[in-house]
């Protein structure tokens, strides 16, 4: 998957406006978001491991901002033969256009419906497995548990929810010790102390993590049987919920 460097927030600007997945964002996110969270590559190939232990034949798939497609193309490539569907949704244009290009260099039998519009306005039905990789921090909070209750209703028994989100500590040492370390892990990977901290000012209104323990409770409070947190790199977790 082609990427330009992310050079978004390298120069100094007076007024840093709200982050938005706009035509800019979807032409670096690939090397924006693997110099970004700790340990994507890891959760984007399991998503697939995930997807051929989970996904039923004739059954929907579902990738709740998709972005450029990386967990589609992930499950896509181990559930061929399935007579399965994936439907992959994310309201930025430029996401989607992208994601239509990337999804296209590859030959599968698996379709791929693309959806630009809005996770919270699509219908799940028939759903072996739902992946929402790092999109429901994006979500006004009080939007979170509908969304997980519309996930679960639309599961079928037995499949699969993966939630990869940042997430936030009621432990202030704690917060700050994973929030340092995370910190360090983009600097390593050539961040400047200017674009983590303007990148982190555009982010401040639109991108709000919830705790571990909310995470858990909305999956008990909406009827998952079980969950867990599979993966943990400091502040980034991801998470499976089974029906
Ligand atoms: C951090 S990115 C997701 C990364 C992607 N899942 C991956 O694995 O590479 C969040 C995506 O969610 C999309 N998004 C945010 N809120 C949304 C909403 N309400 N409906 C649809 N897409 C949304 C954004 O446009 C963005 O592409
Ligand atoms: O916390 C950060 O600095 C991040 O960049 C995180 C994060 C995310 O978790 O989705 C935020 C926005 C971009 O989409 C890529 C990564």
């Amino acid at each position: 998957m082609n990427s330009q460097q992310d050079t978004i927030y390298a120069a100094a600007t007076d007024k840093i406006s709200d982050f938005q997945f706009d035509n800019r964002v979807a032409g670096v996110f690939n090397d924006m978001i693997r110099r970004s969270v700790p340990g994507y590559a890891q959760i984007i190939s399991t998503i697939g491991d995930f997807a051929d232990r989970y996904v039923t034949p004739k059954s929907n798939i579902y990738d709740l901002g998709s972005s450029l497609g990386s967990a589609t193309l992930s499950i896509r490539r181990q559930i061929e033969q399935r007579q399965c569907r994936i439907i992959a949704v994310d309201n930025s244009e430029s996401m989607i256009e992208r994601c239509q290009e990337n999804l296209s260099a590859y030959v599968s039998d698996t379709e791929v419906e693309l959806i630009c519009g809005d996770i919270r306005d699509i219908d799940i039905t028939n759903a072996s497995m739902v992946v929402l990789n790092f999109t429901l921090q994006f979500l006004p909070v009080h939007d979170r548990d509908e969304l997980i209750a519309k996930i679960y209703q639309g599961l079928l028994p037995g499949g699969i929810l993966v939630i990869s989100e940042k997430l936030r500590f009621e432990d202030n040492v704690i917060q700050t010790l994973l929030d340092e370390q995370h910190l360090d892990f983009k600097r390593a990977n050539g961040y400047s102390e200017l674009e983590i901290s303007q990148k982190r000012s555009a982010l401040e209104n639109v991108m709000r993590p919830d705790s571990l323990s909310m995470h858990q409770q909305r999956f008990t409070e909406n009827g998952f049987s079980h969950s867990t947190v599979w993966f943990q790199c400091f502040n980034f977790a991801s998470m499976v919920a089974i029906k």
